[in-house]
């Protein structure tokens, strides 16, 4: 069987940012407004630290006019600083917000397009994570820590060009003394931290996976008595990330190692420029500047440290959005918008040459499976349980991709056919039909071509089911959910998107399984009369549904070999 390329738990963390690019397509201008902002506020607050030490001077020599022009420059100087960094913060954090809202839709579509083996190979709440948490997580770093981050890092690197216009020996020894033993603090932090984010981020999703998956089936744990066991499930998953976030704890915490360089720094700082300022190397306004300048580059560098966790973090989220990207398709500009390819025919035959699917490696569902279903045919197919029925049905649907052999609708290959194109044209009715949480009216319109009010209640008339929809509380108003509906009712609901639809092929796998017979015949006698021409494939352990059909294809010993036989309708 051809795998899906699957979701890596610890996906490749390099150049994450390079890979990211694209996705900034279209905001070049608003990123170029926010870094010249934040050049101009960084070097609005650089100038505040000089200004002063020329207002001490000023003060020293007793120069009362300039005294007055270099407080009057200092003001002028804060209060630009201020307006200035309030709008960089402004412009980033809104630059983020638009290119993260870009970045959710681009992931909802390409999850939405994935493969339906793709989904089905991950828990849903990996996926549920990957598309909520980090997008999340990433948007609080950018309204947040980002803004601190740019304002911090450009501020520094602007302060150390100040010192150095200053004396760039003083210059030197501050940074040399402060700058090595805080890269090795930062990157001893930066070499764990990667797996360790990382592997809080996976454990939390296995957590989200827990829930998302058993809350559905806790009716069934209960009936089952199985509660105790789902729950020593939980606390395994639990144990697991409150281990995680330990091992993170202790990583962040390494970085407090900053603060004994900081001080060592300082107290060397305060020495040098004494004796200085006493040679008449440096006047007392540049000491000045120099204590307080460095005291900002060791705020600055505390704020970077404090924030390169969260850095790191997002840099995981990141890499693991990107990730589900590259996976699904959705790092291809417009993957998934609108459709594409030919459009297909009205009507036409359904040709299978030498199919073969399995879900595991060595074991095929369907192997060398070759059939022709007629335009306008109706098709029985019957077998025992775990046959491969759904399965035939979900490949004759375009659901799933054979692993061998082809699958054509009029000729054209499925595999090559736009996926809303194809929906169009054949429409598969599952056994099991969950709902979204939303209105009737809603659910309903959830067909290809999204059909009107006035086209949903047309087709509500037709199939007889008014009377079932006038009993709900609200009519087609009413709010529904997988679970306010019961399975027969469900179906209801996908035989009448399916009518929305007019397709050319309907599939109905016990599409009336759920309802009684009065209302499965009266379904099926509606769904028949819609178009004459349409095809009906009909698969169906029952055997009334089985007499309905007029050719009938078994599936014995697991295997769909060939049609057995005809039924009596046939003629
Ligand atoms: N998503 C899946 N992943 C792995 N195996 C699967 C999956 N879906 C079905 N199978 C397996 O493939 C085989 C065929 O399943 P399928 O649902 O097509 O049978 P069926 O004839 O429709 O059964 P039923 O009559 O019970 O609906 C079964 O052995 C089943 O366990």
């Amino acid at each position: 069987m051809a795998d899906p390329t699957l979701l890596t738990d610890l996906p490749d963390q390099r150049a994450v940012f390079r890979r990211a690019v694209p996705f900034l397509a279209g905001h070049r201008l608003a990123l170029a407004v926010t870094l010249l902002l934040n050049l101009a506020g960084a070097a609005a607050a650089v100038g505040v630290t000089a200004a002063i030490g020329r207002v001490v001077d000023a003060a020293g020599g007793g120069d009362r006019p300039g005294l007055l022009r270099r407080v009057l420059l200092l003001l002028l100087l804060v209060a630009g600083s201020g307006v200035l960094t309030w709008l960089s913060r402004y412009w980033l954090i809104r630059t983020g917000e638009h290119v993260l809202a870009g970045l959710r839709e681009r992931a909802a579509a390409a999850v939405g397009a994935a493969p339906l083996r793709f989904l089905e190979a991950h828990r849903s709440g990996e996926l549920l994570r990957r598309l909520t948490g980090e997008i999340n997580g990433l948007a609080s770093f950018a309204a947040a820590t980002l803004p601190d981050l740019a304002t911090a890092a450009t501020v520094l690197l602007l302060t150390v060009v100040m010192l150095a216009l200053y004396s760039w020996l003083l210059t030197a020894l501050l940074l040399l003394a402060f700058i090595p033993p805080a890269l090795l603090i930062v990157r001893a932090f930066h070499r764990r931290a990667g797996a360790v984010y990382a592997e809080v981020a996976s454990a939390e999703a296995a957590v989200s996976s827990g829930f998302a998956e058993s809350l559905p089936a806790q009716e069934q744990l209960r009936i089952s008595g199985s509660v105790p066991r789902w729950l020593e499930r939980f606390a395994r998953d639990n144990d697991r990330l409150q281990k995680a976030q330990s091992t993170e704890v202790r990583t962040e915490l390494r970085l407090n190692q900053l603060a004994l360089a900081q001080a060592v720094c300082v107290a060397g700082l305060l020495v040098l420029g004494a004796v200085m300022v006493g040679r008449g190397a440096l006047s007392v306004g540049a000491a000045v500047v120099f204590v307080l300048a460095a005291r900002d580059i060791f705020h600055r560098f505390e704020d970077l440290a404090g924030a390169i966790g969260d850095a790191r973090e997002a840099h995981v989220r990141l890499a693991r959005l990107l990730d589900l990207l590259r996976v699904t398709g959705g790092e291809r500009a417009g993957a998934s918008a609108g459709t594409t390819g030919p459009d297909l025919p009205a009507r036409g035959e359904l040709i299978l040459t030498e199919v073969g699917f399995g879900y595991r490696e060595g074991r095929n569902v369907l192997d060398g499976l070759t059939l022709t279903v007629d335009s306008g045919e109706r098709l029985v197919i019957a077998g025992e349980t775990g046959s491969g029925k759904s399965t035939l049905g979900k490949l004759l649907a375009g659901l799933y991709a054979s692993d061998h052999g082809t699958v054509r609708f009029a000729g054209h290959d499925l595999a090559a056919v736009d996926a809303a194109r194809l929906r169009s044209r054949i429409v598969l009715v599952p056994q099991e039909v969950p709902l979204v949480d939303g209105t009737l009216a809603e659910n309903l319109a959830m067909a290809a071509g999204s059909p009107d009010r006035a086209a949903v209640a047309r087709t509500v008339d037709l199939l007889g089911l008014a009377d079932w929809v006038n009993s709900l509380p609200y009519g087609l108003d009413t709010t529904v959910s997988t679970r306010t509906l019961s399975a027969g009712e469900r179906q209801l609901v996908a035989v009448a998107r399916a009518a929305l639809t007019d397709p050319a092929v309907l599939i109905l796998d016990e599409a009336t399984a759920g309802v009684d017979h009065g209302t499965a015949a009266r379904i099926e006698e509606a769904l028949s009369a819609l178009a004459d021409d349409r095809t009906l494939i009909v698969i169906a352990h029952r055997a009334d549904t089985v007499a309905r059909g007029r050719r009938l294809l078994e599936m014995p010993g697991g295997r769909l070999t060939d049609i057995v036989r005809e039924t009596a309708d046939s003629a």
